[in-house]
C-alpha cells in the first residue's frame, strides 16, 4: 500500500463549505478522508456523496455502541452510503460486533455493493493509565487493547482502531492481515491536544500501523497542503 493510501485525514469541521475548502486545498495529495461525529452530525450524508464524487475513500467514524440489534440495524443503513470503512466500539462486546459484521455483509449483498471494511475501536487514544483506572478497570490498558483486538477478530471484524503504541503487539496477536488504524499521530513538535498514547508518523509505521488518522496537525496547520507533504515525506522515507 502506498503512503498516500495509508494516510487518512480527519475532516473534523462542521460545514460543507469548510469541507470543500480543505478537500480542494489538499487536492490529489490526499485520497482517504475520515468523517466523524462533528461533521456527520452537522451536515449529514451529503458529505459522503460529495467525497464519493471526488473519488475519495471514506472512513465513516461514528463508533456505534449499543445493543446488537440496534447496532446491526444502524450499520445496515450506513452501509448504503458507500463508505470504504465503518466502525463500532469493541466494548459493545462479542455479540454486538458479530451482529454488526453480519448486518454489513448482508446489506452489501442485498444492494450488490462492495462490503465496507468494519473495524472496532479498542481503547481511545486520549486515554492514559490514569483515566483508564478512573473508569474502574484493573487490567493493564495495553493488555486490554490486545484482548479487545482478539475478540474483535473472533467476532468477524476486519481490524481495529488503537494507538500507534500498541500496533506491533496487535500484529503479533492477530496477524499482519488484520487492519490496524491508528489515530494519536503527532509529527515532532506538533501540539498534542487531547491525545495521550501518541507516536510520530514514522513511529506508527515502524510499529506496523496500516492507516494513520491525522486531524489537527493537518487541518489546523497554517498550510495544510505543506503539512500533508511533510507527513508523506516522513512516511515515504521509511518505506
Ligand atoms: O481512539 C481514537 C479513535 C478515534 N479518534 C479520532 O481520530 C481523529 C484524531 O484527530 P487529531 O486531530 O489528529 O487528534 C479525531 O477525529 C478522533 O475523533 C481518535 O483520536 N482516537
Amino acid at each position: 500500500m502506498s503512503s498516500d493510501q495509508r494516510l487518512i485525514v480527519a475532516l473534523d469541521v462542521h460545514s460543507m463549505e469548510s469541507v470543500r475548502q480543505l478537500v480542494g486545498q489538499l487536492g490529489d495529495s490526499v485520497s482517504y478522508y475520515k468523517v466523524g461525529m462533528e461533521l456527520f452530525y452537522s451536515v449529514g450524508s451529503q458529505v459522503i456523496t460529495y467525497l464519493r464524487q471526488q473519488n475519495k475513500d471514506i472512513f465513516l467514524d461514528l463508533k456505534l455502541h449499543d445493543i446488537p440489534n440496534t447496532v446491526g440495524q444502524g450499520l445496515a443503513t450506513l452501509t448504503q452510503l458507500g463508505a470504504t470503512m465503518l466502525n463500532v466500539h469493541a466494548a459493545g462486546g462479542f455479540s454486538m460486533m458479530q451482529a454488526a459484521a453480519i448486518a454489513v455483509k448482508n446489506k452489501a449483498i442485498e444492494i450488490q455493493a462492495r462490503r465496507p471494511k468494519l473495524i472496532a475501536v479498542t481503547v481511545l487514544t486520549s486515554m492514559n493509565e490514569n483515566e483508564w483506572s478512573g473508569i474502574g478497570y484493573n487490567v493493564d490498558l495495553s493488555q486490554q487493547v490486545i484482548h479487545l483486538s482478539k475478540l474483535a477478530q473472533k467476532a468477524g471484524m476486519d481490524g481495529v482502531v488503537a494507538s500507534p503504541q500498541e500496533a506491533a503487539q496487535i500484529q503479533k496477536a492477530c496477524g499482519s492481515e488484520f487492519i490496524v488504524v491508528t489515530p494519536g499521530i503527532r509529527p515532532n513538535g506538533a501540539a498534542i491536544n487531547d491525545q495521550s498514547r501518541i507516536a510520530t508518523p514514522a513511529g506508527a509505521l515502524k510499529n506496523g500501523a496500516h492507516h494513520l488518522v491525522i486531524g489537527r496537525p493537518i487541518t489546523a496547520a497554517a498550510n495544510p497542503r505543506q503539512a500533508v507533504k511533510d507527513i508523506l515525506r516522513e512516511m515515504r522515507d521509511l518505506a
